[in-house]
Protein backbone atom coordinates (compact mmCIF):
# COMPACT_ATOMS: atom_id res chain seq x y z
CA UNK A 1 0.00 0.00 0.00
CA UNK A 2 1.47 3.74 -1.22
CA UNK A 3 1.46 5.89 1.69
CA UNK A 4 0.16 9.24 -0.15
CA UNK A 5 0.82 12.89 1.33
CA UNK A 6 -1.35 15.50 -0.37
CA UNK A 7 -0.30 18.99 -0.02
CA UNK A 8 -2.92 21.71 -1.31
CA UNK A 9 -6.95 21.66 -0.55
CA UNK A 10 -8.86 19.29 -1.86
CA UNK A 11 -11.75 21.26 -2.89
CA UNK A 12 -11.26 21.04 -7.07
CA UNK A 13 -9.48 18.89 -9.11
CA UNK A 14 -6.67 17.28 -6.48
CA UNK A 15 -9.56 16.44 -4.29
CA UNK A 16 -10.31 14.28 -7.52
CA UNK A 17 -6.91 12.73 -7.67
CA UNK A 18 -7.16 12.05 -3.94
CA UNK A 19 -10.14 10.11 -4.44
CA UNK A 20 -8.96 8.30 -7.49
CA UNK A 21 -5.56 7.31 -5.53
CA UNK A 22 -7.51 6.42 -2.55
CA UNK A 23 -9.83 4.37 -4.86
CA UNK A 24 -6.13 2.40 -6.26
CA UNK A 25 -5.49 1.58 -2.38
CA UNK A 26 -2.96 4.54 -1.48
CA UNK A 27 -3.73 5.40 2.31
CA UNK A 28 -3.96 9.34 2.15
CA UNK A 29 -3.19 12.42 4.84
CA UNK A 30 -3.47 15.94 3.65
CA UNK A 31 -1.88 19.09 4.51
CA UNK A 32 -2.71 22.59 3.85
CA UNK A 33 0.58 23.73 3.21
CA UNK A 34 4.12 23.01 3.04
CA UNK A 35 5.11 23.51 6.84
CA UNK A 36 2.35 21.29 8.00
CA UNK A 37 3.45 18.60 5.10
CA UNK A 38 6.74 18.69 6.19
CA UNK A 39 5.96 18.08 10.25
CA UNK A 40 3.67 15.01 8.87
CA UNK A 41 6.15 13.65 6.86
CA UNK A 42 8.87 13.92 9.70
CA UNK A 43 6.39 12.46 12.28
CA UNK A 44 4.76 9.33 9.86
CA UNK A 45 6.63 8.56 6.93
CA UNK A 46 5.17 8.54 3.32
CA UNK A 47 6.06 6.88 0.24
CA UNK A 48 5.00 9.67 -2.07
CA UNK A 49 3.71 13.85 -2.15
CA UNK A 50 1.99 14.89 -3.99
CA UNK A 51 2.16 18.73 -3.72
CA UNK A 52 0.10 21.55 -5.60
CA UNK A 53 2.60 23.94 -7.45
CA UNK A 54 0.07 26.99 -5.66
CA UNK A 55 2.32 26.16 -2.96
CA UNK A 56 5.91 26.27 -2.45
CA UNK A 57 7.82 23.19 -4.23
CA UNK A 58 11.14 24.05 -4.41
CA UNK A 59 11.04 24.94 -0.51
CA UNK A 60 9.02 21.83 0.26
CA UNK A 61 12.05 19.35 -1.88
CA UNK A 62 15.10 21.30 -0.20
CA UNK A 63 13.05 20.94 3.83
CA UNK A 64 13.02 17.30 2.92
CA UNK A 65 16.23 16.83 1.64
CA UNK A 66 18.11 18.88 4.28
CA UNK A 67 16.11 16.75 6.65
CA UNK A 68 17.28 13.70 4.98
CA UNK A 69 13.55 12.26 4.21
CA UNK A 70 13.70 10.07 1.50
CA UNK A 71 10.41 10.97 -0.48
CA UNK A 72 9.77 11.53 -4.25
CA UNK A 73 7.57 14.83 -4.65
CA UNK A 74 5.29 14.94 -7.35
CA UNK A 75 4.16 18.10 -8.62
CA UNK A 76 0.46 18.56 -9.72
CA UNK A 77 -1.36 21.52 -11.41
CA UNK A 78 -3.51 22.90 -13.91
CA UNK A 79 -2.72 21.54 -17.34
CA UNK A 80 -2.22 24.53 -19.29
CA UNK A 81 0.06 25.82 -16.66
CA UNK A 82 3.60 24.92 -18.33
CA UNK A 83 5.68 27.49 -16.62
CA UNK A 84 4.63 26.44 -13.26
CA UNK A 85 5.62 22.56 -14.39
CA UNK A 86 8.97 23.49 -15.54
CA UNK A 87 9.77 25.34 -12.13
CA UNK A 88 8.45 22.52 -10.38
CA UNK A 89 10.65 20.37 -11.94
CA UNK A 90 13.40 22.53 -12.36
CA UNK A 91 12.96 22.96 -8.26
CA UNK A 92 13.51 19.00 -7.78
CA UNK A 93 10.19 17.18 -8.23
CA UNK A 94 10.24 14.45 -9.99
CA UNK A 95 7.97 14.31 -11.94
CA UNK A 96 4.48 16.82 -12.97
CA UNK A 97 1.05 15.87 -12.74
CA UNK A 98 -1.58 17.51 -14.97
CA UNK A 99 -4.58 18.44 -13.15
CA UNK A 100 -7.55 17.56 -13.74
CA UNK A 101 -5.85 14.02 -12.79
CA UNK A 102 -6.39 11.36 -15.38
CA UNK A 103 -6.65 7.47 -13.01
CA UNK A 104 -3.85 5.93 -15.26
CA UNK A 105 -1.59 8.36 -14.51
CA UNK A 106 -2.24 8.43 -10.67
CA UNK A 107 -2.23 4.50 -10.88
CA UNK A 108 1.24 4.39 -12.68
CA UNK A 109 2.29 7.22 -10.66
CA UNK A 110 1.60 5.01 -7.35
CA UNK A 111 3.17 2.15 -8.77
CA UNK A 112 6.34 3.55 -9.62
CA UNK A 113 6.43 5.37 -6.06
CA UNK A 114 6.45 1.85 -4.55
CA UNK A 115 8.60 0.16 -7.18
CA UNK A 116 7.92 -3.29 -8.59
CA UNK A 117 4.50 -3.95 -7.52
CA UNK A 118 3.95 -6.83 -10.02
CA UNK A 119 6.83 -9.05 -8.08
CA UNK A 120 9.76 -10.17 -9.50
CA UNK A 121 9.59 -11.06 -13.65
CA UNK A 122 10.99 -14.29 -13.65
CA UNK A 123 11.33 -16.96 -16.78
CA UNK A 124 14.36 -19.06 -14.97
CA UNK A 125 14.04 -21.85 -13.01
CA UNK A 126 16.80 -20.70 -10.74
CA UNK A 127 14.56 -17.46 -9.74
CA UNK A 128 11.29 -19.76 -10.04
CA UNK A 129 13.18 -21.55 -6.88
CA UNK A 130 13.89 -18.75 -4.89
CA UNK A 131 10.16 -17.29 -5.34
CA UNK A 132 8.63 -20.46 -3.92
CA UNK A 133 10.93 -20.29 -0.96
CA UNK A 134 10.37 -16.39 -0.51
CA UNK A 135 6.23 -17.49 -0.88
CA UNK A 136 6.49 -20.45 1.96
CA UNK A 137 8.34 -17.81 3.94
CA UNK A 138 6.16 -14.81 3.82
CA UNK A 139 3.47 -15.67 5.91
CA UNK A 140 5.98 -16.57 8.76
CA UNK A 141 7.13 -13.72 11.05
CA UNK A 142 10.76 -15.19 10.86
CA UNK A 143 13.10 -12.68 9.83
CA UNK A 144 14.86 -12.97 6.65
CA UNK A 145 18.09 -12.34 5.05
CA UNK A 146 18.34 -12.13 1.43
CA UNK A 147 22.15 -12.13 0.21
CA UNK A 148 22.47 -11.31 -3.44
CA UNK A 149 25.02 -9.28 -5.68
CA UNK A 150 24.00 -5.22 -6.09
CA UNK A 151 21.68 -5.02 -8.44
CA UNK A 152 20.05 -8.73 -8.69
CA UNK A 153 16.51 -7.74 -7.07
CA UNK A 154 17.12 -7.55 -3.14
CA UNK A 155 14.62 -4.79 -2.63
CA UNK A 156 11.97 -6.28 -5.00
CA UNK A 157 12.07 -9.79 -3.14
CA UNK A 158 11.75 -7.71 0.03
CA UNK A 159 8.63 -6.44 -1.23
CA UNK A 160 7.32 -9.68 -2.72
CA UNK A 161 7.33 -11.30 0.67
CA UNK A 162 5.91 -7.95 2.41
CA UNK A 163 2.97 -7.86 -0.32
CA UNK A 164 2.67 -12.23 0.16
CA UNK A 165 2.84 -11.88 4.04
CA UNK A 166 -0.33 -10.69 6.83
CA UNK A 167 1.48 -7.45 6.82
CA UNK A 168 0.64 -6.83 3.23
CA UNK A 169 -1.99 -3.84 4.24
CA UNK A 170 0.84 -2.49 6.55
CA UNK A 171 3.46 -0.23 5.34
CA UNK A 172 6.57 -1.41 3.84
CA UNK A 173 9.68 0.70 4.73
CA UNK A 174 13.01 0.56 3.86
CA UNK A 175 16.31 2.10 4.97
CA UNK A 176 19.74 1.57 3.10
CA UNK A 177 22.36 1.11 6.29
CA UNK A 178 25.41 2.30 3.58
CA UNK A 179 23.86 5.11 2.75
CA UNK A 180 23.90 7.26 6.08
CA UNK A 181 26.98 7.91 8.85
CA UNK A 182 26.01 6.01 12.19
CA UNK A 183 24.98 8.52 14.17
CA UNK A 184 22.35 10.17 11.06
CA UNK A 185 21.76 6.04 10.72
CA UNK A 186 20.81 6.34 14.45
CA UNK A 187 18.21 8.72 14.58
CA UNK A 188 16.91 7.61 11.03
CA UNK A 189 16.12 3.93 12.64
CA UNK A 190 14.74 4.76 16.07
CA UNK A 191 13.96 8.19 15.90
CA UNK A 192 14.67 11.32 18.17
CA UNK A 193 13.03 14.10 20.16
CA UNK A 194 13.07 17.67 20.30
CA UNK A 195 16.31 18.68 20.87
CA UNK A 196 17.79 15.32 21.55
CA UNK A 197 20.78 16.41 19.60
CA UNK A 198 21.98 19.82 17.78
CA UNK A 199 20.11 19.89 14.76
CA UNK A 200 17.26 17.85 16.31
CA UNK A 201 14.60 21.11 15.72
CA UNK A 202 11.79 18.63 16.28
CA UNK A 203 11.02 15.21 16.99
CA UNK A 204 11.05 12.36 14.65
CA UNK A 205 9.91 9.25 14.39
CA UNK A 206 12.54 6.36 13.03
CA UNK A 207 11.76 3.82 10.81
CA UNK A 208 10.99 1.20 12.90
CA UNK A 209 7.90 3.45 14.22
CA UNK A 210 7.23 4.13 10.47
CA UNK A 211 6.97 0.09 9.83
CA UNK A 212 4.90 -0.48 12.57
CA UNK A 213 2.26 -3.19 11.67
CA UNK A 214 4.49 -3.66 8.48
CA UNK A 215 8.07 -4.57 7.50
CA UNK A 216 11.27 -2.77 7.55
CA UNK A 217 13.73 -4.08 5.15
CA UNK A 218 17.32 -2.91 6.73
CA UNK A 219 19.44 -3.09 3.11
CA UNK A 220 23.20 -3.16 2.83
CA UNK A 221 23.22 -4.20 7.24
CA UNK A 222 26.55 -5.88 6.62
CA UNK A 223 27.73 -2.17 6.47
CA UNK A 224 25.87 -1.07 10.17
CA UNK A 225 28.84 -0.94 12.60
CA UNK A 226 28.54 -3.07 15.80
CA UNK A 227 27.01 -0.18 18.47
CA UNK A 228 24.56 -0.03 15.96
CA UNK A 229 23.89 -4.01 15.95
CA UNK A 230 23.49 -4.26 19.23
CA UNK A 231 20.59 -2.24 19.44
CA UNK A 232 18.89 -3.80 16.58
CA UNK A 233 19.14 -6.75 18.96
CA UNK A 234 17.40 -5.40 21.33
CA UNK A 235 14.40 -4.26 18.89
CA UNK A 236 14.11 -7.36 16.93
CA UNK A 237 14.28 -9.56 21.23
CA UNK A 238 12.50 -7.02 23.25
CA UNK A 239 9.87 -5.48 20.29
CA UNK A 240 10.48 -2.12 21.81
CA UNK A 241 12.83 0.56 20.72
CA UNK A 242 14.12 3.75 21.96
CA UNK A 243 13.92 7.18 20.44
CA UNK A 244 17.26 9.33 20.92
CA UNK A 245 16.60 11.77 23.76
CA UNK A 246 12.89 9.57 24.81
CA UNK A 247 11.80 9.29 28.16
CA UNK A 248 11.24 5.27 27.69
CA UNK A 249 10.95 1.96 25.36
CA UNK A 250 8.50 2.57 22.74
CA UNK A 251 6.71 -0.80 21.73
CA UNK A 252 6.99 -1.62 18.33
CA UNK A 253 5.31 -4.39 15.94
CA UNK A 254 8.16 -4.85 12.86
CA UNK A 255 8.74 -7.79 11.05
CA UNK A 256 12.25 -7.06 9.37
CA UNK A 257 13.74 -7.95 6.62
CA UNK A 258 18.03 -8.01 5.97
CA UNK A 259 19.64 -7.66 2.82
CA UNK A 260 23.42 -7.70 1.89
CA UNK A 261 25.32 -8.18 -0.74
CA UNK A 262 28.45 -9.16 1.75
CA UNK A 263 28.62 -12.60 2.86
CA UNK A 264 27.49 -12.19 6.27
CA UNK A 265 29.22 -15.35 7.70
CA UNK A 266 32.33 -14.29 7.00
CA UNK A 267 31.66 -11.13 8.36
CA UNK A 268 30.99 -12.86 11.59
CA UNK A 269 33.83 -14.84 11.10
CA UNK A 270 36.14 -11.70 10.87
CA UNK A 271 34.37 -10.35 13.93
CA UNK A 272 32.79 -7.38 12.25
CA UNK A 273 29.27 -8.49 12.28
CA UNK A 274 27.78 -9.98 15.94
CA UNK A 275 27.09 -13.63 15.54
CA UNK A 276 23.73 -13.34 17.77
CA UNK A 277 22.24 -10.67 15.60
CA UNK A 278 22.97 -12.98 12.24
CA UNK A 279 21.48 -15.98 13.69
CA UNK A 280 18.46 -13.82 14.45
CA UNK A 281 18.34 -12.35 11.24
CA UNK A 282 19.37 -15.55 9.21
CA UNK A 283 16.43 -17.42 10.15
CA UNK A 284 15.57 -17.95 6.84
CA UNK A 285 18.34 -17.10 3.93
CA UNK A 286 17.44 -16.29 0.14
CA UNK A 287 19.84 -16.02 -2.07
CA UNK A 288 19.19 -13.96 -5.32
CA UNK A 289 21.38 -15.57 -8.33
CA UNK A 290 23.51 -13.16 -10.47
CA UNK A 291 21.20 -12.28 -13.54
CA UNK A 292 24.49 -14.18 -15.32
CA UNK A 293 23.31 -17.31 -13.57
CA UNK A 294 19.89 -17.19 -14.73
CA UNK A 295 20.31 -16.71 -18.54
CA UNK A 296 16.15 -17.39 -19.10
CA UNK A 297 15.25 -14.45 -17.30
CA UNK A 298 17.28 -11.88 -19.33
CA UNK A 299 14.90 -11.17 -21.93
CA UNK A 300 11.54 -11.05 -20.26
CA UNK A 301 12.81 -8.50 -17.81
CA UNK A 302 14.61 -6.44 -21.01
CA UNK A 303 11.21 -6.73 -22.91
CA UNK A 304 9.47 -5.65 -19.72
CA UNK A 305 11.25 -2.41 -19.14
CA UNK A 306 11.35 -1.89 -23.00
CA UNK A 307 7.10 -1.76 -22.59
CA UNK A 308 7.71 0.34 -19.37
CA UNK A 309 10.27 2.77 -20.71
CA UNK A 310 8.68 2.81 -24.30
CA UNK A 311 5.23 3.49 -22.36
CA UNK A 312 6.78 6.30 -20.19
CA UNK A 313 8.63 8.22 -23.01
CA UNK A 314 5.41 8.26 -25.34
CA UNK A 315 7.30 5.84 -27.64
CA UNK A 316 5.39 3.17 -29.76
CA UNK A 317 6.50 -0.83 -27.87
CA UNK A 318 9.07 -2.33 -30.00
CA UNK A 319 10.73 -5.50 -30.24
CA UNK A 320 14.32 -6.16 -29.76
CA UNK A 321 15.78 -7.56 -33.34
CA UNK A 322 17.25 -10.87 -33.13
CA UNK A 323 21.01 -8.88 -32.71
CA UNK A 324 19.97 -7.18 -29.76
CA UNK A 325 18.69 -10.25 -28.11
CA UNK A 326 22.26 -12.00 -29.07
CA UNK A 327 23.56 -8.77 -27.35
CA UNK A 328 21.40 -8.80 -24.19
CA UNK A 329 22.16 -13.22 -23.69
CA UNK A 330 25.75 -12.79 -24.37
CA UNK A 331 27.18 -9.60 -22.10
CA UNK A 332 27.98 -11.06 -18.40
CA UNK A 333 25.63 -8.46 -16.48
CA UNK A 334 28.31 -7.54 -13.98
CA UNK A 335 25.64 -4.87 -12.63
CA UNK A 336 22.36 -7.37 -12.81
CA UNK A 337 18.84 -6.22 -13.21
CA UNK A 338 19.61 -2.51 -12.78
CA UNK A 339 22.34 -2.56 -14.89
CA UNK A 340 20.18 -4.34 -17.72
CA UNK A 341 17.32 -1.96 -17.12
CA UNK A 342 19.47 1.08 -17.62
CA UNK A 343 20.78 -0.58 -20.70
CA UNK A 344 17.29 -1.44 -21.93
CA UNK A 345 16.15 1.96 -21.05
CA UNK A 346 19.35 3.85 -22.82
CA UNK A 347 18.43 1.44 -26.11
CA UNK A 348 14.84 2.46 -25.96
CA UNK A 349 15.79 5.96 -26.37
CA UNK A 350 18.34 5.42 -29.06
CA UNK A 351 16.89 3.07 -31.41
CA UNK A 352 15.54 4.14 -34.89
CA UNK A 353 13.22 2.15 -36.80
CA UNK A 354 10.50 -0.89 -35.85
CA UNK A 355 12.72 -2.81 -33.73
CA UNK A 356 15.01 -1.96 -30.92
CA UNK A 357 18.64 -2.73 -33.11
CA UNK A 358 21.78 -4.24 -31.72
CA UNK A 359 23.48 -1.13 -31.94
CA UNK A 360 21.11 0.90 -29.61
CA UNK A 361 22.23 -2.08 -27.11
CA UNK A 362 25.52 -0.35 -25.63
CA UNK A 363 26.74 -2.80 -23.19
CA UNK A 364 30.03 -1.80 -20.62
CA UNK A 365 32.61 -4.21 -20.88
CA UNK A 366 34.19 -4.37 -16.50
CA UNK A 367 37.68 -3.84 -16.36
CA UNK A 368 39.37 -6.85 -15.26
CA UNK A 369 39.40 -6.77 -11.30
CA UNK A 370 42.91 -6.33 -9.81
CA UNK A 371 43.84 -9.46 -7.34
CA UNK A 372 45.06 -7.33 -4.46
CA UNK A 373 42.01 -4.50 -4.17
CA UNK A 374 39.43 -7.55 -3.73
CA UNK A 375 37.45 -7.44 -0.94
CA UNK A 376 38.36 -10.31 1.18
CA UNK A 377 34.36 -10.75 2.34
CA UNK A 378 32.81 -10.22 -0.46
CA UNK A 379 30.52 -12.95 -2.24
CA UNK A 380 32.34 -14.90 -5.60
CA UNK A 381 32.24 -12.62 -8.55
CA UNK A 382 30.65 -9.87 -7.02
CA UNK A 383 31.31 -6.44 -8.87
CA UNK A 384 33.62 -4.43 -6.80
CA UNK A 385 33.11 -0.81 -6.03
CA UNK A 386 34.89 1.37 -8.25
CA UNK A 387 37.58 2.32 -6.25
CA UNK A 388 38.80 -1.07 -6.97
CA UNK A 389 38.34 -0.87 -10.56
CA UNK A 390 41.11 0.73 -12.49
CA UNK A 391 42.49 3.15 -9.65
CA UNK A 392 46.30 2.85 -10.85
CA UNK A 393 44.70 3.98 -14.09
CA UNK A 394 43.68 6.99 -11.83
CA UNK A 395 47.29 7.72 -11.00
CA UNK A 396 49.00 11.07 -11.55
CA UNK A 397 45.47 12.69 -12.52
CA UNK A 398 44.26 15.84 -10.51
CA UNK A 399 41.48 15.07 -7.45
CA UNK A 400 39.08 16.93 -9.18
CA UNK A 401 39.27 16.54 -12.50
CA UNK A 402 38.50 12.66 -11.52
CA UNK A 403 35.32 13.52 -9.49
CA UNK A 404 34.37 15.77 -12.41
CA UNK A 405 34.37 12.70 -15.17
CA UNK A 406 33.10 10.38 -12.18
CA UNK A 407 30.14 12.93 -11.99
CA UNK A 408 29.21 13.14 -15.19
CA UNK A 409 30.38 9.61 -16.21
CA UNK A 410 27.32 8.62 -13.61
CA UNK A 411 25.18 11.21 -14.63
CA UNK A 412 25.58 9.72 -18.14
CA UNK A 413 24.77 6.05 -17.19
CA UNK A 414 21.83 7.37 -15.04
CA UNK A 415 20.26 8.66 -18.45
CA UNK A 416 20.74 12.67 -16.66
CA UNK A 417 18.23 11.77 -14.06
CA UNK A 418 19.90 13.47 -11.14
CA UNK A 419 18.09 12.42 -8.10
CA UNK A 420 19.39 8.39 -9.21
CA UNK A 421 23.31 9.92 -9.97
CA UNK A 422 22.83 11.66 -6.62
CA UNK A 423 22.13 8.40 -4.21
CA UNK A 424 24.59 6.39 -6.28
CA UNK A 425 27.74 9.34 -5.64
CA UNK A 426 26.29 8.91 -2.60
CA UNK A 427 26.05 13.04 -2.29
CA UNK A 428 22.97 14.90 -1.63
CA UNK A 429 21.35 16.73 -4.75
CA UNK A 430 22.03 19.89 -4.35
CA UNK A 431 25.94 19.42 -3.73
CA UNK A 432 25.60 17.35 -7.39
CA UNK A 433 23.49 20.43 -8.76
CA UNK A 434 26.55 23.00 -7.55
CA UNK A 435 28.84 20.61 -9.27
CA UNK A 436 27.05 20.49 -12.23
CA UNK A 437 26.58 24.34 -12.47
CA UNK A 438 30.38 24.88 -12.17
CA UNK A 439 31.28 22.55 -15.12
CA UNK A 440 28.49 23.75 -17.12
CA UNK A 441 30.12 26.92 -16.48
CA UNK A 442 33.38 26.08 -17.38
CA UNK A 443 31.61 24.55 -20.74
CA UNK A 444 31.84 20.83 -19.90
CA UNK A 445 28.68 19.31 -21.54
CA UNK A 446 26.25 18.48 -18.88
CA UNK A 447 23.64 15.45 -19.74
CA UNK A 448 20.20 16.02 -19.12
CA UNK A 449 17.24 13.62 -18.34
CA UNK A 450 14.81 13.12 -21.29
CA UNK A 451 12.35 13.45 -18.57
CA UNK A 452 13.41 16.59 -17.22
CA UNK A 453 11.62 18.87 -19.34
CA UNK A 454 7.71 18.19 -18.74
CA UNK A 455 5.98 16.89 -21.84
CA UNK A 456 2.83 14.76 -22.00
CA UNK A 457 3.21 12.17 -21.32
CA UNK A 458 4.91 12.39 -18.25
CA UNK A 459 7.48 9.33 -17.65
CA UNK A 460 6.42 7.64 -13.88
CA UNK A 461 8.09 5.22 -13.94
CA UNK A 462 11.51 7.11 -13.60
CA UNK A 463 10.69 7.82 -10.02
CA UNK A 464 12.33 6.11 -7.59
N1 LIG B 1 13.14 -9.66 -11.36
C1 LIG B 1 12.99 -8.36 -11.58
N2 LIG B 1 11.99 -7.92 -12.34
C2 LIG B 1 11.84 -6.61 -12.61
N3 LIG B 1 12.66 -5.65 -12.14
C3 LIG B 1 13.67 -6.02 -11.35
C4 LIG B 1 13.88 -7.39 -11.03
N4 LIG B 1 14.97 -7.46 -10.22
C5 LIG B 1 15.41 -6.21 -10.07
N5 LIG B 1 14.63 -5.34 -10.75
C6 LIG B 1 14.87 -3.88 -10.86
O1 LIG B 1 16.27 -3.70 -10.84
C7 LIG B 1 16.64 -2.59 -10.05
C8 LIG B 1 17.54 -3.06 -8.90
O2 LIG B 1 16.78 -3.87 -8.01
P1 LIG B 1 16.96 -3.79 -6.42
O3 LIG B 1 17.12 -2.38 -5.96
O4 LIG B 1 15.88 -4.61 -5.80
O5 LIG B 1 18.37 -4.54 -6.29
P2 LIG B 1 19.26 -4.76 -5.00
O6 LIG B 1 19.79 -6.13 -5.10
O7 LIG B 1 18.46 -4.40 -3.77
O8 LIG B 1 20.40 -3.70 -5.24
P3 LIG B 1 21.46 -3.11 -4.15
O9 LIG B 1 22.25 -4.26 -3.64
O10 LIG B 1 22.29 -2.18 -4.97
O11 LIG B 1 20.63 -2.42 -3.09
C9 LIG B 1 15.34 -1.96 -9.57
O12 LIG B 1 14.99 -0.92 -10.45
C10 LIG B 1 14.35 -3.09 -9.68
O13 LIG B 1 13.04 -2.62 -9.88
Amino acid sequence: MTRLLIIGSLEAELGQAARIAASRGARLRQADGVTAGIAMARAEGFDLILCDVLHDVSWLVASLEAERIACPVVACGRNADAAAAVRAIQAGAKEFLPLPPDAELIAAMLQAAVGEVEGPIHRDPAMAAVLKRAEGVARAEASVLITGESGTGKEVLARYIHSHSRRASGPFVALNCAALPEALLESELFGHEKGAFSGAVAARRGKFEQADGGTLLLDEIGEMDPRLQAKILRALQEREIDRLGGAGPVKVDVRILAATNRDLAAEVAAGRFREDLFFRLNVVALRIPALRDRPDDILPIAEHFARRYAEANGLPPRRFAAAARGALLSHSWPGNVRELENTVHRAVLLAEGDEIGAEAVELHVPAPRPAALAGAATLPMEPQPARAIGVAALVGRRMEDVERDLILETLTHCLGNRTRAAEILGISIRTLRNKLHEYRAAGAPVPVAPGQMPVAPFPYASIG
